[in-house]
């Protein structure tokens, strides 16, 4: 545009005196206008707009008066004794079986995920769909979004927190580790912060893991064992989880649950864990890598059915003491729990193929591998003598049970048409 200021080239064109400065006037409009054009474009383009202030939200009414109402409905109790909890993770497996069970007793429910896509989240759309036909409004944000939750508490004074929003996976550790980071240590520590502010805190409840055991060699997992040798980054996050946990509890006097949960499967659940994709390969005719130790000897999971977890879940938020703080103060000691949730049954991994062989009516084609050293542990078997004793908690569930019920369900969600009235059903 600084051309404009010079002179024209050709002779015999020149121009009077007056033409020629208010030519340079104009001139010098023009490239303020254009400045000003470009500073206004430039802080439009990077300024968010109001509905995308908090991450992950498309909605117009997002944070609006109608997005308040209906959280407000959301949390509402059905009768005066019925809790007011906010889950986090709601649209994953256990996170919509938790609201959903919240939900049918009576109590006020808000739920809360990101919705990643560290599986497919049509299968997190479709969770979302039955909460929110039961009533359970799931807000689509991160754990991470500090705002975001002021802003939720500031709208309802949860009495609970089930705290289930979690980088899961332990293999995947080793390709995507920062997501753990984010998730499971960041996240916490930000949905805590907000916790601990909160007037009246809430008690929390949150899922931990058996993979804190490592590489703990004694059976059956006592909560009295060792934890400080992780075999995974994952394993890592939710032990470092527990180690924050009670700092917050320590300082603010916030009551805290931690849950280990043990292998948790069941209808709706995780595309990613070994009896989930060891059906779809199965049905499909694929091979499937089942993991062997060293010495030859099997390799086990205390798999835990996704109702005894929810039961446990329920029994954990029943039991939990107030927090002692508000607004940021403690005010007096406050509990601090950590309970297994498993089944206390060990069931080697070639178990699980022929339980699935069985349920399926086809033979699966196998390869045995030597386990692999990227965060697996040979076993994991849960004590649940604390558990029962001070939750009641019992499982009832055995895998070939649970299985059968897992494998209905993925029949009726998979071979569903698109439009799936199949998916609607109730868990
Ligand atoms: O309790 C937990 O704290 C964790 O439970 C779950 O981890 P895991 O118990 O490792 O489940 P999962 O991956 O299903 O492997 C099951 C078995 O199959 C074996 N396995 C696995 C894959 C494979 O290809 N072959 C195989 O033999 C494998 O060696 C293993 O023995 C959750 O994913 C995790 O998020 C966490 O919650």
């Amino acid at each position: 545009m600084l051309h404009l200021d010079r002179t024209p080239s050709t002779a015999g064109n020149k121009l009077k005196p007056d033409k020629f400065h208010n030519h340079r006037l104009r001139s010098k409009l023009t490239v303020w206008s254009f400045l000003f054009l470009t500073v206004f474009l430039v802080f439009f383009l990077i300024s968010p707009s109001p509905s995308a202030t908090f991450r992950g939200q498309s909605s117009p009414a997002f944070g609006g008066p109608q997005w308040e109402k209906q959280i407000v409905k959301s949390t509402r109790p059905r009768s005066t004794s019925g809790l007011t909890v906010l889950v986090t993770g709601a649209a994953g497996f256990v996170g919509s079986h938790v609201s959903l069970a919240l939900k049918k007793r009576g109590d006020g429910v808000l739920g809360l995920d990101n919705f990643n896509n560290y599986y497919e989240t049509s299968l997190k759309k479709a969770r979302k769909g039955l909460l929110e036909q039961a009533g359970v409004f799931v807000i689509d944000a991160d754990i991470n979004d500090k705002s975001l939750l002021d802003k939720i508490f500031n709208v309802v004074a949860f009495t609970h927190v089930i705290h289930l929003a979690a980088q899961a996976g332990v293999r995947y550790a080793m390709q995507n580790p920062n997501s753990y980071v984010d998730s499971n240590i960041a996240g916490f520590v930000n949905l805590l912060e907000t916790c601990k502010s909160s007037d009246p805190q809430p008690a929390i409840v949150w899922a931990s893991s058996s993979s804190v055991y490592g590489v703990n060699k004694k059976v059956p997992f006592s909560e009295k064992d060792r934890t400080d040798q992780p075999a995974s980054l994952y394993a890592a996050t939710k032990k470092a989880g527990e180690a924050i946990a009670h700092a917050y509890n320590h300082i603010y006097g916030l009551s805290i649950t931690g849950l280990r949960f043990f292998t948790v499967y069941g209808p709706w659940g995780r595309p990613d864990m070994a009896y989930f994709f060891f059906t779809r390969d199965i049905i499909r005719g694929k091979r499937i890598t089942v993991y062997e130790a060293p010495d030859g000897a099997s390799v086990a999971r205390d798999f835990t059915y996704i109702d005894d977890i929810v039961k446990g879940c329920l029994a954990a938020l029943d039991t939990a003491k107030k927090s002692t703080g508000s607004g940021g103060k403690k005010k007096g000691p406050a509990e601090f729990r950590i309970f297994n949730l498993g089944n206390t049954t060990p069931v080697p991994v070639s178990r699980l193929v022929s339980l699935l062989e069985k349920i399926l009516k086809v033979k699966a084609e196998t390869k045995v591998l030597p386990l692999p050293r990227n965060g697996d542990v040979q076993f994991t078997h849960a004590n649940i003598s604390l558990a029962q004793r001070e939750l009641g908690y019992m499982p009832t569930t055995d895998l070939e049970t649970g299985l059968k019920k897992f494998v209905r369900w993925y029949l009726s969600y998979y071979n569903s048409a698109s439009a799936s009235p199949s998916r609607k059903k109730n868990f």
